[in-house]
């Protein structure tokens, strides 16, 4: 099953994200080669049927945090179980996160990254670097990971007040940093002082479960940060990238800033849009915490609706997972304590086919805008396309062979996930990657995982300056470039200073 040889993809409908076509697909070499009709078939050429099935670029995750250091302990799912988990649900590429500690050299974290990943991940992959600190040895780095690197985003916190939230002048200076260098700013928008604060109350209130997790940052503590973050990339004229988007009112607040013309675009995540926060108040502890994130899941239960209306209307624009896995075992170390839970869920298997669920099926989007939520918007934005998220000559041959009509109950009994529980258990989804390929292997197919996945990803290095974001950027900078008023010199008397 795990040829990478010629590959002929038959009689499917190749759906792109501005139309769909009844094509073959030909793979050779891991590139897409031929798009068209009736392709004639090579000799020795492996033949995978599509016949009355849909054909996607592989799905592209912007968002993921595997095997993360992180509050004490370390993601269950590492870079080989979870790519292989993603290739299980037809996701060919992900794109983590280098989180270094404060004071931790950039690039020396970024290379620990990459010494995991690379012998490891079983589909592509890519880095975008977390801004911990800052100092102008953080500020040389950024042009080196810019320059020699491959790195086009970096990402700030305005949350977890005791390890890595900026402060306001501090992230000017990032997303100042990001626009010299050409690179997509990207923030965790929550309020860290405000939740700092809130933590304290619940506490002093005895509310020590899972429920104060929400309790002590709900909507407004991330939408004012959502409001800071966009003020301050406008000032900055940076262009914004709003990760884990998770209520109706951080995703309004980008919804207006889209519409006033900012370059900034919001990505939910599937959590978030396929289950919800009143998860929080469930009577078994162990339940409740499994869900604890952050930002929270909402106890507003028309939030995944809401959320899903504004991603496919485009008011946000990708979808990410925030994929942070931990066993039972270690969300309890928070029992007695919810700040000490390991904030995370699990996605990075199911995103697919919850947002087919919950945005196709439904009927709130088309089979194209499926495609772009999934895969070519975070690849225009990354600068990854059209090598990404798109079925076209000279793409790489990473595709999904998907059948809308067949159902899978998502649970942690069949997950490809290292971690022992799953959000979205019980959950019946339309939508399932019949067979993944990846770099023109076929990596899964009749419910199998090729066995020799292990380190066949490669890290895809990405360019700075996407045309998605920068192309704007230039023009508004061109446009409203601040102008002196032409005057003639005061003749008038001037008063002397106070001595
Ligand atoms: N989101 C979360 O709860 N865990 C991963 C770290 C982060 O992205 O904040
Ligand atoms: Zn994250």
């Amino acid at each position: 099953m795990s040829d990478a040889g010629v590959v002929v993809v038959q009689g499917g409908r190749v759906v792109n994200a501005e139309y769909s076509e009844q094509a073959d697909v030909l793979i050779e070499g891991g590139v897409v080669r031929a798009v068209g009709p009736a392709l004639p078939v090579p000799a020795g050429a492996r033949l995978v049927s599509a016949h009355g099935r849909l054909v996607l670029p592989g799905g592209v995750d912007p968002h993921t945090h595997m095997e993360l250091p992180f509050m004490g302990t370390r993601a269950v799912d590492d870079f080989y179980q979870g790519t292989r988990a993603a290739l299980a649900g037809g996701t060919t590429m992900i794109v983590d996160f280098v989180l270094g500690a404060r004071g931790i050299s950039l690039l020396d974290a970024f290379r620990t990254w990459r010494g995991w990943a690379d012998p490891n991940v079983c589909c592509d992959y890519s880095l975008h670097v977390g801004v911990t600190w800052w100092s102008e040895q953080v500020s040389e780095e950024m042009g080196v990971l810019v320059r020699s690197e491959g790195v086009n985003s970096f990402k700030a916190f305005m949350a977890y007040k005791e390890a890595f939230m900026l402060r306001d002048p501090e992230l000017f200076s990032v997303f100042r940093r990001c626009k010299e260098l050409g690179a997509i700013a990207q923030v965790h928008a929550e309020n860290g002082d405000l939740i700092a604060e809130g933590e304290k109350e619940m506490l002093e209130r005895g509310i020590t479960g899972p429920e104060g997790h929400e309790l002590c940052r709900p909507e407004v503590v991330e939408a004012e940060a959502t409001n800071r973050a966009i003020t301050i990339a406008g000032r900055a004229r940076c262009p914004l990238y709003v990760v884990h988007v998770m209520s109706k009112a951080a995703a309004g607040v980008i919804a207006r800033a889209r519409r006033a013309g900012q370059v900034v675009f919001g990505e939910p995540i599937a959590a978030g849009l396929g289950t919800d926060g009143t998860h929080y108040w469930h009577r078994d502890w162990r339940h409740a915490a499994a869900y604890v994130m952050g930002p929270p899941l909402r106890p507003d239960p028309t939030t995944p609706g809401y959320l899903m209306d504004l991603l496919a209307n485009d008011d946000l624009s990708t979808t990410g997972t925030d994929n942070c896995t931990f066993n039972a075992c270690q969300k309890a170390m928070g029992k007695d304590d919810f700040t000490k839970i390991p904030n995370g869920v699990n996605g990075v298997e199911d995103r697919m086919s919850v947002i087919w669920e919950r945005g196709v099926h439904s009927g709130k989007m088309d089979e194209n805008r499926f495609v772009a939520v999934t895969s070519t918007n975070a690849a225009k934005i990354f600068n990854l396309h059209p090598r990404k998220g798109r079925i076209a000559p000279g793409c790489d041959a990473d595709l999904v062979v998907w059948n809308p009509n067949a159902t899978r109950t998502i649970s942690a009994r069949t997950h490809h996930q290292a971690v022992d529980f799953n959000i979205f258990e019980g959950m019946e989804c339309h939508g399932v990657a019949d067979v993944t390929i990846s770099r023109g292997r076929v990596v899964w197919e009749g419910g199998l995982l090729a066995p020799d996945l292990r380190g066949t990803g490669r890290y895809v290095p990405r360019a700075a300056f996407p045309d998605y974001a920068y192309q704007r950027i230039r023009a508004q900078d061109q446009a409203n470039q601040p102008r002196a008023v032409e005057r003639e010199p005061y003749q008038g008397p001037v008063l002397a200073p106070d001595a």
